[in-house]
C-alpha cells in the first residue's frame, strides 16, 4: 500500500538523491552505555535517536538507516496545498452536549478528529507534559534502567528490529499501561521526576471519562445502547497504554519519519501533541499536516472499533514527520481490549444486506499478526 501512497499533486522538494547522502554519510556513532550494576558483564550497545540526534547537531546529513525510501519520504509526499483541516468537536466542557454527532460524522468520514472543551483541566495536561519531557531530559544510564526488556511492551526504548528493507524511525519511547489498576506496573513507570506517578494518575482519571463519552457517542452512532461498544471492548478490563513518543530534532527532516505510517491497532486512541507539528494523515491520495490546536487533543479511531462497527467507522492510516530545530514530543494512550477478547463486528449490525466485513478474532491474535505483519 505505501508504494501507491506518492501523488503527483504532492510537491518534490530539492533533496538531493539518495546515493549523495548514502555515500557522503558517516556511519552513524554507536552509543556504548554501560548500566551499573554489575559493570563487568552488562555493557549494552544501543542506538537512541536522542543521542544520535545529538551526535548529528550541525550536521547536514543522517545516517542512511534512518533515510526512507522515496515514496515514503517527507520530502517527497507532503501536499502542500489547501490542506483540508481534520474535524474539531467541541465537547461542551466534557458534558458533551452537541459533541455525538460531530463525533460520529468525524469517527465515519475521517477516523482522526480533535477534540476540543474536552473537560481535562489544561493544568493536567501541561504536568502530563512536563513530567514526560523531564524523564527524556534526564542522563541516559537513569533511562535506561527502565529499558524495554525482549518480549514485553513496557519499558523506555527504541524499536531495535529494523523494518522492511532495514529502514528506522526518528523516535524514542515510553511505553507503560495506566489502567486498569491490575494491568499497572510501577517498575516501568519512571521515579524522575518525582511527580511523575501522581501527574499520570491524575491524567488517567479525567482520560477515563472522555474515553467512555467517545465510546458512549459511538455507540449510539450506530444506533445501539451507550455501552455496547465499551462492553464489546470487555468493559472494565479495557487496557490503557500510555506511549511517549519523542522526537528529536532531525538533520534532515525532508528524508526521515518519526513513525511510519500505520493505523493504530487500539480500538480508540486519545494523544496529548506538544507544540511542535508533525502529525500527518493519508486522505485522498495524498499526506497531510494536522494544524495543532492549543489544548485540544487528537483522536484516533483505531482498528478494533473499525472492526466492532463493520467498517462505519474508519481507523486512520497516519505517520509523524520531525523537525529540523525542534523536539517533538506526543502522548498517546492506547485503549484496547484485553488480550483474550474476541472481537468481530457487532452482530447488531449485521444482516442479508450487511454481512460481516471483517473476521472474529481474539485480540491478541490479532495484535501478533499486525506485528509480524501477517495477513489477519
Ligand atoms: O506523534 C504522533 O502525533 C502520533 C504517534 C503515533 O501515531 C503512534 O505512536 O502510534
Ligand atoms: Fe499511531
Amino acid at each position: 500500500m505505501i508504494s501507491s501512497l506518492r501523488d503527483p499533486r504532492c510537491s518534490i522538494s530539492s533533496a538531493p538523491p539518495i546515493s549523495t547522502i548514502l555515500s557522503t554519510n558517516p556511519k552513524p556513532s554507536y552509543i556504548t552505555i554501560c548500566l551499573p550494576s554489575p559493570p563487568d558483564t552488562r555493557t549494552m550497545e544501543v542506538e537512541r535517536v536522542q543521542a544520535i540526534s545529538s551526535l548529528a547537531f550541525g550536521l547536514d546529513t543522517i545516517p542512511p538507516e534512518f533515510v526512507r525510501l522515496e515514496e515514503e519520504q517527507p520530502g517527497m509526499t507532503t501536499f502542500h496545498g489547501p490542506v483540508p483541516e481534520i474535524p474539531v468537536a467541541d465537547l461542551g466542557g466534557g458534558k458533551g452536549e452537541g459533541a455525538m454527532e460531530a463525533v460520529v460524522k468525524a469517527a465515519e468520514e475521517w477516523g482522526i478528529f480533535q477534540v476540543v472543551n474536552h473537560g481535562i483541566p489544561a493544568k493536567a495536561v501541561k504536568e502530563l507534559q512536563r513530567v514526560g519531557r523531564e524523564f527524556f531530559e534526564l542522563p541516559q544510564a537513569e533511562k535506561e534502567k527502565y529499558a524495554m526488556k525482549e518480549g514485553k511492551i513496557e519499558g523506555y526504548g527504541t524499536k531495535l528490529q529494523k523494518e522492511v528493507k532495514g529502514k528506522k524511525a526518528w523516535v524514542d519511547f515510553l511505553f507503560h499501561n495506566v489502567w486498569p489498576p491490575a494491568s499497572i506496573d510501577l517498575a516501568v513507570w519512571p521515579e524522575n521526576p518525582p511527580e511523575y506517578r501522581k501527574v499520570n494518575e491524575e491524567y488517567t482519571q479525567h482520560l477515563l471519562i472522555v474515553a467512555e463519552n467517545l465510546m458512549k457517542w459511538l455507540s449510539e452512532g450506530l444506533g445501539l445502547e451507550g455501552h455496547a461498544l465499551r462492553m464489546a471492548l470487555g468493559g472494565d478490563e479495557l487496557e490503557y497504554l500510555l506511549k511517549i513518543n519523542y522526537y528529536p530534532p532531525c538533520p534532515r527532516p525532508d528524508l526521515a519519519l518519526g513513525v511510519v505510517a500505520h493505523t493504530d491497532l487500539s480500538a480508540i486512541t486519545i494523544l496529548v501533541p506538544n507544540e511542535v507539528p508533525g502529525l500527518q494523515v493519508f486522505r485522498d491520495g495524498c499526506w497531510f499536516d494536522v494544524k495543532y490546536i492549543p489544548n485540544a487533543l487528537i483522536i484516533h479511531i483505531g482498528d478494533q472499533i473499525e472492526i466492532l462497527s463493520n467498517g462505519r467507522y474508519k481507523s486512520v492510516l497516519h505517520r509523524t514527520t520531525v523537525s529540523k530545530e525542534k523536539t517533538r514530543m506526543s502522548w498517546p494512550v492506547f485503549i484496547a481490549p484485553p488480550p483474550e477478547k474476541i472481537i468481530g463486528p457487532l452482530s447488531e449490525l449485521l444482516n442479508d444486506k450487511n454481512p460481516a466485513n471483517f473476521k472474529s478474532k481474539k485480540f491478541k491474535d490479532y495484535q501478533y499478526c499486525k506485528i509480524n505483519k501477517l495477513p489477519q
